[in-house]
C-alpha cells in the first residue's frame, strides 16, 4: 500500500482540501487526517476571474502563470500543514475550463492548472496529476472521476445507492446491486449560488441557506430554467462551472430580490437532481449527500421535497463529506501509479476503461 495525500481544489474555489489515505488504489488501508486550507480573498477573486478568461487565454499568459504558481504554493502549504509522511501526492489542480467532446476522440478540451513540478519540489514527494486529459482525449467526459473511489467506500452499503456531491457543480454516482456504476454531473449546485450571494450580499456563500430560506421560488424563472436541454440529455454528461450562467441570465434570474434569487437557485438545484434520477436504471434506496451543499439547509430541505427516497449527509454512513474528494485523489493517484483504470463507460462514457494521470518526480 502507498501512503498518499489527495489534494482537491473544486469548482467552488473555496480552498484546497487535503486528505491522507493509505491505499493500493483498489482497497483502502487507513484513512488519516484531512484539512481544508481556504484561499484568501485575493486568490479566490483571481481564480474566479480566470474562469471567465480561460477560453481565450494562451497557456503562457502571465496572469494565468502567476495564479498557477500561487495556487500550487497554496497546495504545498496544505501538504505541509497536514504534516503526514507520503509516498505519492494526487494533485487535481484547478479546473478553469471544461469542454469535452462526447464520443469525439481528440476534439475535447479540459484544463486544470497547477504546477506539478513545483509541487513535487516544494514537498519532495512524487506528484500524480493531469487526471482528466487522457479520458477526454479518448472521447470521454473527463468527469466525474470520484465514482471509482466511491464504489470502494460503498462496498458494504445496501444497493442501489445514490451518492450526490454538491460542490460548485453537482454530480451523482448511482451504484446498482451488481456493482454497476452510472455517474454524471447533475447541474449547477453551489457555483451560481455563491456568485449570487457575492453579488447581492457580499458574502462568499449563503451561510446555512438562510437567504434562500427567507425567499420565494420564482415560477417564471424556474419554468425557463427547467427547459434547459441538459436535464433530459442522457448520461454521460459533465459541465463547466459557467455552463448555466447564460441560461440564468436569459431566465431573468438577475432581476430577482436577493432572497428570491437564492430560493430559486436552490429549488432549481433540487430539480436537476430529481431530473438526474430519471436516468437511473432503478431508484436508489437512499441518497447520500457530500460536498459543501449538504450544509445548506435550504438545499437539503428542497432535496427532501423533490426526491421520494431518504436524503442524508454521508456522515450517516461514517464518511467525511469535507474530505471525500481529496481522499478520492489519493486513491486515483495510486491507481494511476499502478496503471489501473480511472474511468469507465458508465462514468465518463469513455469507450473502454482507461487509466490516466502522469507522475512527476521531485
Ligand atoms: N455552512 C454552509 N452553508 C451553506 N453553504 C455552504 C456551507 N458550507 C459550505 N457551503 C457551500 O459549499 C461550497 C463548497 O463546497 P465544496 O467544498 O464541496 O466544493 P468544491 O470541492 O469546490 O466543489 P466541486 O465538488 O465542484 O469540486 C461553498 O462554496 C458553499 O457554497
Ligand atoms: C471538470 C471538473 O473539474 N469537474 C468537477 C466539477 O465539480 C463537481 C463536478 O464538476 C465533477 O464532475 C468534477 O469534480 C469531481 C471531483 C469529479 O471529477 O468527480
Amino acid at each position: 500500500m502507498l501512503r498518499t495525500i489527495g489534494l482537491m481544489s473544486g469548482t467552488s474555489l473555496d480552498g484546497v482540501d487535503a486528505a491522507w489515505i493509505e491505499t493500493d488504489g483498489q482497497a483502502i488501508g487507513r484513512l488519516g487526517p484531512s484539512l481544508t486550507l481556504p484561499y484568501d480573498a485575493e486568490l479566490r477573486r483571481d481564480l474566479r476571474k480566470l474562469l471567465d478568461l480561460a477560453a481565450d487565454l494562451p497557456a503562457d499568459d502571465p496572469f494565468l502563470l502567476d495564479c498557477e504558481r500561487r495556487l500550487t504554493e497554496w497546495h504545498a502549504e496544505a501538504v505541509l500543514k497536514l504534516g503526514q509522511p507520503a509516498d505519492l501526492i494526487g494533485f487535481h489542480g484547478q479546473t478553469i475550463l471544461h469542454r469535452p467532446a462526447a464520443g469525439q476522440p481528440g476534439k475535447g478540451r479540459t484544463w486544470q492548472i497547477g504546477d506539478a513540478t513545483l509541487l513535487a519540489r516544494l514537498t519532495r514527494v512524487p506528484v500524480a496529476h493531469d487526471f482528466r486529459t487522457a479520458d477526454v482525449a479518448a472521447g470521454g467526459q473527463g468527469a466525474p472521476l470520484v465514482p471509482v473511489f466511491q464504489a470502494v467506500l460503498a462496498a458494504g452499503l445496501p444497493k442501489p445507492v445514490a451518492i450526490l456531491n454538491l460542490g460548485g457543480v453537482g454530480n451523482v454516482t448511482w451504484i446498482g446491486s451488481d456493482g454497476q456504476l452510472l455517474a454524471f454531473d447533475t447541474g449547477p449546485a453551489n457555483g451560481p449560488l455563491d456568485d449570487w450571494a457575492r453579488r447581492s450580499t457580499g458574502a462568499d456563500y449563503d451561510v446555512d441557506g438562510r437567504l434562500a430560506l427567507a425567499g420565494q421560488v420564482d415560477g417564471a424563472v424556474m419554468a425557463s430554467l427547467l427547459r434547459h436541454p441538459f436535464l433530459t440529455q442522457p448520461p454521460p454528461k459533465s459541465l463547466d462551472r459557467l455552463d448555466f450562467d447564460r441560461a440564468l441570465r436569459e431566465a431573468g434570474a438577475d432581476a430577482l430580490s436577493p432572497a428570491d434569487g437564492a430560493a430559486t437557485l436552490v429549488a432549481f438545484c433540487a430539480c436537476t437532481v430529481a431530473a438526474a434520477a430519471r436516468h437511473f436504471p432503478e431508484p436508489p434506496l437512499q441518497w447520500l449527500v457530500t460536498g459543501g451543499g449538504r450544509r445548506n439547509a435550504a438545499i437539503m430541505r428542497a432535496l427532501a421535497a423533490a426526491l421520494p427516497e431518504p436524503v442524508r449527509p454521508v456522515e450517516i454512513v461514517g464518511w467525511d463529506g469535507d474530505a471525500l474528494e481529496a481522499q478520492a485523489f489519493g486513491v486515483l493517484a495510486a491507481r494511476s501509479a499502478a496503471g489501473l483504470p480511472l474511468t469507465y463507460p458508465g462514468t465518463t462514457g469513455v469507450p473502454e476503461p482507461i487509466t490516466g494521470g502522469r507522475i512527476t518526480a521531485p
